[in-house]
């Protein structure tokens, strides 16, 4: 149920994307443990460096609102195969997601794949890796 709510809710924001440079809306829905969903788009920046992809913009969103407990995401873009998240995300994404945390990569035609984090980013550089 989760998971086609979210794919909606991700197809919908897609159409706020700021994309004048690339042309490539992406859209964005997380889940949270309290039952909220924040959504992203991303937004693009004449300084191409800086853009955000949707991802980002949908965890920081709700971050920033207090939310730091997920259980599950969905992402979409008009691509050929299930969008695969840029690698600045997934570093973002194990900051902030349990490894068994399921992530819906779709694309328009419905054609998903359901991953986890750890399958997104296996052995990634956490915070428990400075404390010793
Ligand atoms: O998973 C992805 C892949 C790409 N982009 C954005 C970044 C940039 O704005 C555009 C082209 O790379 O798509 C995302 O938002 N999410
Ligand atoms: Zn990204």
């Amino acid at each position: 149920m989760s998971k086609k709510v979210l794919i909606d809710k991700a197809i919908e924001m897609r159409e706020q994307a700021y994309v004048p440079y690339s042309n490539f809306p992406v859209g964005a829905a997380l889940l949270t443990k309290s039952g909220k969903i924040y959504t992203g788009c991303n937004i693009e920046n004449a300084a191409f460096p800086v853009s955000l992809c949707a991802e980002r913009v949908a965890i920081f969103k709700a971050i920033s609102e207090g939310e730091t407990d997920f259980v599950e995401m969905a992402v979409v873009a008009d691509t050929e195969r299930p969008v695969p998240p840029c690698g600045s995300c997934r570093q973002v994404m194990s900051e902030f997601f349990d490894p068994d945390m399921v992530i819906h990569l779709t694309n328009l035609r419905t054609n998903t794949l359901s991953t986890t984090m750890d399958e997104l980013l296996p052995f990634s550089f956490k915070k428990s890796d400075m404390e010793k």
